[in-house]
């Protein structure tokens, strides 16, 4: 078996503030080019699991490795490999950026300071543009789109980072069925180039056309962690969320 990309131990984390932490002794290791599918009812962790994940949140007991290494210690280097679709965005419409801007913004935090974006760069936002067919609003202002358009910006935004783990925060929420078959693709042909995809989802209408990692969590645990086939997905999430 190959070594964890992304690996949890005894995992527990709080928000600043709050009375009680709010997932409780996590353990999760999770493999290279893995497809995860994270799942449960509403406020079980799910969202706080992925922040854990991306160094957002002080870890109360236990520890985060991403790539063998410690994630609050090596924060910088470590969240160069990090992509992260958020749940909630809301440009303002006169946010004063168009999606090719929004693009190239991805590349500034692995170039380092004061170096301008290069031939790869560009590159990369093309790739990025075109993997999620939206290379025709280029141009266009990111406040000026539909929700959905702007969700597949901030998909392609975080291709654009070329990351080795991509999480995503409901990221089929805004799109309709045949663009979330298409970003289904999208993340299944990555997830094959070697990328570790872990995603948050309540969506079970598109699914990857190979086998998964389901997580469930419930009350800020893990209550089921399993590999299965696609069209076992929705039943196990379900059983196990009303269990
Ligand atoms: N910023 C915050 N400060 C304090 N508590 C928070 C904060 N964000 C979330 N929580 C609490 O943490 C718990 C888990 O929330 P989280 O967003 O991780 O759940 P979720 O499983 O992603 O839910 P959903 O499916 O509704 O998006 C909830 O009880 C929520 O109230």
């Amino acid at each position: 078996m190959s070594e964890a990309i992304v690996r949890l131990t005894n995992v527990t984390t709080t928000y600043e503030g709050a009375a009680h932490p709010v997932i409780h002794d996590i353990n999760l290791a999770v493999n290279p080019g893995e497809f995860v599918i994270v799942g449960g009812p509403n406020g079980a962790g799910k969202t706080t699991l992925l922040e854990t994940i991306a160094g957002l949140l002080p870890v109360v007991n236990g520890s985060v490795e991403i790539c063998g290494e410690d994630i609050l210690k090596k924060k910088n280097k470590l969240r160069k490999k990090l992509g992260y679709v958020i749940q909630n965005f809301d440009f303002d419409a006169y946010t004063p950026f168009t999606v090719e801007e929004v693009l190239i913004m991805a590349r500034f935090g692995l170039l380092g300071l004061f170096k301008r974006p290069g031939e790869e760069d560009h590159a990369a936002v093309d790739t990025a543009l075109s993997t999620l067919g939206i290379a025709d609003l280029r141009k266009s202002h990111i406040g000026k789109l539909s929700g959905g358009q702007q969700q597949k910006v901030l998909i392609a935004h975080n291709l654009a980072k070329k990351p080795e783990i991509l999480l995503l925060d409901e990221p089929f929420s805004n799109l309709d069925l045949a663009t979330r078959e298409h970003v289904c693709d999208v993340l299944c042909r990555i997830a094959d180039l070697g990328v570790t995809i872990i995603i948050v989802s309540h969506a079970f209408d598109a699914l990857p056309k190979r086998d998964v990692r389901v997580v469930v969590m419930k009350s800020g645990e893990i209550v089921l962690n399993k590999i299965t086939p696609p069209e076992c997905v929705q039943q196990i999430v379900r059983l196990t969320s009303e269990s």
